[in-house]
């Protein structure tokens, strides 16, 4: 049994010891207050005690919602400026590299006795040669102000050589064996850029299998997004998470208290709306529109981008997920491994499209049969049964 005890943490010891990976020393006078669990879950299998992977599960929450908050910056800026800006990329990739390294740091900074691995979207490649100096002081900024104004503050500026350093922690391989944190800084980017969906996706892998996750998701509603739903209030920003066995939760990102999320108890397809890309060129709806019509599902897809769907999927907003990308495509595991577990500790089930589960263990990449599916266990049967006689039927129209 694992017992909380409040600890008082000086943040300048924590950062500065053992494994940092930060050549300079950085300075945090503030204190944090952790759990102190006696039931160690780092080398205990993958199921320890009900209190497993609690540590790392509040230094995971604790950067996902920094990286949000950054990122909520920048597609503010972003909004507000003229046309011609918009169709600039920068915006984007300053957010992107920005919340990976705030990831990063956040996260070696708050477990320095692990050794750190990180499976991440970004490098600092493009940053490093004389073209990309003006970005990195942009991204330097922009974490700096970031981390001073939301929560590390007191801590001594970070360089622009800390930022890329912190990046590059992201190159880790993953694999079968040990920890490895998995992140997608922005998933959803085409969203982010339009104002829409997107999220901050972060999950640890041990034994090569998912154990923890993370959905910081800044622009979803509270509400319901489902297309059976009346959509009631306004407010957004919801962070989802999941340890394995215990359940999945919401709160919102600044923090109220957390919900227990469950997927849509649904048997029958025709009561059932279903979710997928908003970009048909990242799924295809054709493909979508099939499977569903088979199913006997009535109303229209709700088309949002990102793992925000998973979110949405988790706590009962819509039944299905259909993701089918186009010929040639590999799928990350940043994309799917955070969603996936905060939609199966809801009680639901995320298969490729031949109904194998995820396997997470073998490197950067996700191989998958022809796409995605994700619903309640009740309804797989069926769904899969939809799904090979849709894609049969493509295969004998080629
Ligand atoms: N051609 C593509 N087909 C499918 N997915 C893509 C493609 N290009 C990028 N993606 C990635 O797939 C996800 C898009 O899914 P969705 O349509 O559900 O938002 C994002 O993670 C996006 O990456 P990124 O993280 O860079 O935005
Ligand atoms: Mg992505
Ligand atoms: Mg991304
Ligand atoms: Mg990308």
């Amino acid at each position: 049994m694992a017992v909380c005890s409040l600890r008082v943490i000086n943040f300048r010891t924590r950062y500065c010891s053992g494994e940092s990976k930060f050549k300079k020393p950085i300075n945090f006078s503030r204190f944090a207050i952790r759990f102190n669990s006696s039931s160690s879950s780092s080398s205990q299998g993958v199921i320890a005690s009900t209190m497993a992977y609690e540590k790392e599960l509040a230094a995971a929450k604790k950067a996902a919602t920094l990286a949000a908050r950054l990122c909520q910056k920048v597609q503010k800026a972003l909004l507000q400026s003229d046309v011609h800006s918009k169709s600039d990329k920068s915006p984007v990739t300053v957010a992107d590299y920005g919340s990976q390294a705030i990831v990063s740091f956040v996260l070696e900074g708050e477990l320095p006795s692990e050794p750190f691995s990180l499976v991440a979207e970004e490098d600092s490649g493009d940053l490093r040669g004389e073209s990309g100096q003006e970005t990195l002081k942009r991204i330097t900024e922009l974490v700096n102000d970031t981390l001073t104004s939301e929560a590390l503050d007191g801590f001594s500026t970070l360089t622009a050589e800390d930022i890329t350093r912190a990046i590059d922690n992201g190159k880790s391989e993953g694999g079968s064996s040990g920890r490895h944190w998995v992140l997608d800084p922005i998933d959803g980017t085409k969203g982010f850029l339009r104002g829409d969906q997107y999220a901050i996706a972060l999950a640890l892998l041990h034994e090569g299998k998912v154990v923890l996750g993370v959905l910081a998701c800044p622009n979803l509603p509270l509400a319901s997004i489902g297309s059976n739903q009346q959509h009631s209030g306004n407010e957004v920003g919801c962070l989802f998470f999941a340890t394995v066995g215990e359940g999945a939760y919401m709160q919102t990102l600044d923090g109220s208290s957390k919900t227990r999320v469950h997927v849509s108890a649904t048997e029958n397809p025709e009561e059932a709306s279903f979710f997928e890309s908003f970009e048909a060129a990242h799924s295809s709806h054709d493909l979508s529109k099939s499977i569903t019509e088979k199913l006997g599902v009535k109303v229209p897809p709700v088309r949002i981008d990102s793992q925000a769907k998973y979110g949405a999927l988790s706590r009962g907003d819509g039944t299905i997920y259909l993701r089918f990308p186009h010929k040639g495509y590999r799928e990350k595991i940043w994309d799917h491994a955070a969603g996936c577990i905060v939609v199966t500790e809801a009680g639901g089930v995320a298969t490729d499209a031949a109904g194998n589960p995820l396997d997470f263990s073998k490197g950067r990449f996700l191989d998958v049969a022809s796409g995605i599916i994700v619903t309640n266990q009740k309804l797989m049967p069926q769904l899969l049964r939809a799904v090979k006689e849709s894609l049969n039927e493509k295969a004998s129209s080629l």
